[in-house]
């Protein structure tokens, strides 16, 4: 039997605000527990909120980012459940109205294909308190600093088919979240993280099979995982005559698996009803036109103007454009050097090769995108050749010099392309390898390519790799024919 899954996420975003979605109190992140809960986050009777003018303003930023439909009205509604981070009893959320409407996100897949997932809809919430398991001699902490922060919760339709889109998917509202700067996007500090819904389904059958929801992934490696391993446990149970039942699940990353939470029999039900505490929202028009104008160059805009103006593979363009700060590096370096495609070159190969090694982001790179610049001018010029160019770009990470120009001074790696000094060195690899020379000319011709390379190789050591392979090559050719 071929087995198809099916992924829907929900997707909940910590708004970059300064206070909280519905009272003045801060949201930085790291205070010391309950320094940041004030009445109104704690549901003190008599006090009333007051919605936050910039989580709405954030939360449209999303929708028009998404090509979403922004209704005129929406409303607030109370969710209501028992739990002690939850000093209020109700969550106040949105359901049947909320901020944004029906979109959609094309994101880029490694394979440099594009894939459409509809969003069902976005809507506002607060968030709850946070219970402290440890250091409380048996007893449970509650921290009630994180009620009431503003989140985007962004619920996708099941339009995802294996782990890796789904990770796609992920990676592609991080991008934008943070291109439109209205999250930090800190997975690892809870600013972004999601709840995997995952079922399986006979290929080509239409239905959907039974969900099971993973809550609260934070990060991209444990959202393909635990996807992954829910796929299989699903697959595994019906083949062996089993039946998936609607179930939550929480992901163990130690031990990689999914482990059974609550049943939909034992599901919460939250009784919502309209806040009567909070006014509908109410848009005009000019207001939503206004934040439209607003909107900086985005993932999606970014891609295709690095495909079609600058001639960069899809592939090329989707790994640039992934995260602004790497856009906008990209982009000066294209500015200065003026070739895109050497630029995506150095920028998605050694400088990315080099990143990841050093586990660091774009913004903490050494090598400013000027320094970049002014190295790939020397390769354009000819200057050095490739193999210097690696060299002095090693340097300019490790601090050795300035500019390119300083190392390749310093270094010695300016390309020889006096074709005097070149002929010399290959005189004299000639005349220290005779039998492979006589080898050479009683080959066939179509057999010389392969042989040549081998003399190559001695010239360019011989030169310290700093002759001009171009030359080489041409010179070789000429004086091995005899
Ligand atoms: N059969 C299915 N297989 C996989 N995903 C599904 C399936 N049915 C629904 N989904 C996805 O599950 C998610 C449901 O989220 P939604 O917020 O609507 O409800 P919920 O999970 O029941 O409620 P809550 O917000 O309280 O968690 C959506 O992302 C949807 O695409
Ligand atoms: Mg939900
Ligand atoms: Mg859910």
């Amino acid at each position: 039997m071929q087995w198809e899954a099916v992924i829907g996420l929900e997707v909940h975003v910590q708004l970059a605000t300064q206070s909280k979605i519905f009272s003045g109190s801060s949201i930085a992140f790291g205070a010391e527990p309950n320094t940041q809960a004030n009445v109104i986050d704690l549901g003190m009777p008599g006090v009333l909120p007051v919605l936050n003018e910039k989580a709405v303003e954030m939360a449209i930023k999303f929708g028009l980012a998404v090509h979403a439909e922004i209704p005129e009205r929406s409303v607030f509604e109370r969710k209501n459940y028992f739990y002690p981070d939850l000093p209020k009893g109700y969550q106040t959320s949105q359901m049947a109205e909320p901020i944004v409407g029906l979109g959609y996100l094309d994101i880029p897949l490694e394979d440099g294909g594009i894939k459409r997932v509809r969003i069902h809809h976005a809507h506002l919430e607060e968030d709850a308190g946070k219970s402290l398991h440890e250091d409380f001699h048996g007893m449970t902490g509650v921290d009630l600093n994180r009620a009431g922060t503003p989140l985007l919760e962004i619920v996708s339709e099941p339009d995802m088919n294996s782990a890796r889109e789904a990770v796609a998917y992920l990676k592609a509202i991080h991008a934008i979240v943070t291109y439109l700067g209205i999250s930090d996007g800190n997975m690892a500090e809870g600013s972004l993280r999601c709840d995997a819904n995952v079922s399986v389904r006979p290929k080509g059958q239409e239905k959907l099979g039974t969900r099971c929801e993973i809550k609260n992934v934070n990060s991209f490696r444990f959202v393909e995982k635990a996807i992954n391993h829910e796929i299989q446990r699903q697959i595994e149970l019906i083949e062996d005559g089993g039946r998936v039942i609607q179930q939550t699940r929480l992901y163990d990353p130690d031990l990689d698996e999914t482990r059974a939470m609550r049943s939909k029999e034992e599901a919460n039900d939250y009784r919502y009803f309209p806040c009567p505490d909070l006014l509908p929202v109410e848009l005009d028009e000019a207001y939503i036109q206004h934040l439209k104008e607003t909107l900086p160059e985005l993932p999606e805009q970014k891609r295709q103007r690095f495909t079609e103006q600058l001639g960069l593979s899809a592939y090329d363009a989707g790994v640039l454009s992934s995260s602004r700060a790497l856009a906008e590096y990209f982009d000066r370096v294209v500015e200065l050097s003026g070739d895109a495609k050497l630029a995506a070159n150095w920028v998605t190969g050694e400088l990315s090769a080099q990143l990841n090694r050093e586990g660091i982001e774009i913004e903490q790179a050494p090598v400013a995108p000027e320094q970049l610049a002014g190295l790939l001018k020397r390769l354009q010029d000819d200057t050095i050749n490739g193999k210097a160019a690696k060299q002095v770009f090693a340097a300019l990470w490790a601090g050795e010099g300035h500019t390119a120009d300083e190392i390749i001074e310093a270094k010695g790696l300016k390309q020889v392309t006096d074709t005097g000094a070149i002929e010399a060195v290959i005189d004299e690899v000639l005349a220290a390898n005779p039998a492979q020379v006589e080898q050479y000319r009683a080959a066939e011709p179509e057999k010389r390519g392969k042989m040549v390379g081998f003399f190559v190789g001695q010239v360019m050591k011989a030169s310290k790799g700093t002759a001009n392979p171009q030359a080489v090559n041409q010179l070789l050719a000429k004086k091995l024919e005899g």
